[in-house]
């Protein structure tokens, strides 16, 4: 790819043993090093906003401080704009490439201007004065961000969501044209997270910078990214990285397969996980739109094996217009009489009554 920012070429990532752990555990066929993931071959241009998705421990944090020249390679290298990162000046890297950690900055003092004003250290001298051009970039960053509101603040006396923010608007002054985030969503509410989802979009679009985040947030990731990098573990505990675009990864399996735990299911449609009901008493649903894809939520959380259109066993109609004068017909079988609800809630408890019945009888 011509316009190619990060590469990775048979890339292996994990730890080396301390020396006191080394020689605890010498033998001759024991390893020096842990190896968390190995053969990775990645590749994220100019304009894409990538996911990094993954279970707990699976690697993504080691990732993204390798491909930020934080932590060494085991073996393999990473190339930045083409030059491998090994041969590259760490002033050099930071005008390539910025990073935003999760973790708390140590910088509760400071304020904010002067934290998102440190992005700009790779052009300053050794003084850190910043020309006017630099002060333009910083109030730019502070605008894009939407954090002009506490610019005068100290760091420590924001929000999480606020922080982050502003943690983004340090790397935006630095000027990347790549720029790496190790969970930016993390402890933020729903608002928050697409707010800061669109923001980085925006900058993969309109600025063409190559952007990717590692995150939990299936639903947010399977909507926002370009491309997905997945880590999954194989049979002896070292991962394996998937780069596929979203839909392709859903449909080929390969979601399910990383995340899949007992008593959960993956729905395709949706693209979420949800609780496995083993509904036993079977309820036949007549009726479709947003009312029938709730109710049918609601019966299988009580317990019910849906069986949609089926007429000919005990089930529920729906009548309605979707806002208004919605009615739940009842049919509870063995020609009892329908029940007919004005509330899903209603309609819920008078199902369960007859399944009791059933049971009892
Ligand atoms: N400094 C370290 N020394 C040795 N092993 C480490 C070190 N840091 C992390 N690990 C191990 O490396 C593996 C990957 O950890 P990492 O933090 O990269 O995973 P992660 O996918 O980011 O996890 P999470 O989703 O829980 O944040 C884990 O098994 C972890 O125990």
């Amino acid at each position: 790819m011509s316009d190619s920012m990060i590469q990775t070429r048979n890339l292996a990532i994990g730890y080396q043993l301390r020396q006191r752990e080394f020689i605890a555990w010498r033998k001759p066929s024991h390893p020096a090093s842990t190896v968390v993931a190995g053969s990775i071959n990645l590749d994220i241009a100019s304009g894409e906003l990538v996911c990094l998705l993954g279970p707990n421990g699976s690697g993504k944090s080691t990732l993204m401080r390798t491909l930020a020249g934080v932590q060494q390679p085991l073996s393999g290298s990473v190339l930045l704009k083409g030059r491998d990162m090994a041969g590259l000046h760490p002033k050099e890297i930071a005008k390539l490439l910025s990073l935003v950690l999760t973790d708390r900055v140590m910088t509760g003092n400071m304020s904010v201007y002067a934290l998102v004003a440190l992005g700009r250290y790779p052009y300053t001298g050794w003084m850190g004065t910043l020309s006017d051009a630099d002060e333009e970039l910083v109030r730019r960053a502070i605008e894009t961000t939407g954090t002009r509101a506490f610019a005068h603040r100290h760091i420590g006396e924001l929000s999480d969501g606020e922080r982050q923010k502003v943690m983004i608007a340090r790397a935006i002054a630095q000027d990347t044209p790549v720029i790496l985030l190790d969970e930016p969503t993390a402890h933020l509410d729903l608002p928050n997270r697409l707010e800061i989802i669109s923001l980085l979009k925006r900058l993969a679009r309109e600025e063409g910078k190559a952007v990717v985040l590692s995150t939990h947030e299936l639903d947010l990731a399977l909507q926002a990214s370009d491309r997905i990098w997945l880590m999954k573990r194989s049979g002896d505990r070292v991962c394996s990285i998937v780069s596929a675009i979203p839909e392709s990864l859903v449909l080929e399996g390969h979601l399910e397969k990383a995340f899949s735990r007992n008593g959960f299911e993956f729905d395709q449609y949706s693209g979420s996980f949800r609780f496995r009901h083993e509904g036993s008493s079977q309820v036949g649903l007549l009726g479709d739109g947003v009312t029938a894809y709730w109710t049918r939520r609601a019966l299988e959380r009580a317990g019910c094996r849906v069986v949609q259109g089926a007429s000919n066993i005990r089930h529920v109609e729906i009548s309605g217009d979707e806002s208004r004068n919605m009615q739940w017909r009842f049919f509870p079988g063995e020609n009892g009489e329908p029940v007919v609800t004005g509330s899903l809630d209603e309609l819920l408890r008078a199902v369960v009554r007859s399944s009791k019945e059933k049971e009892v009888s």
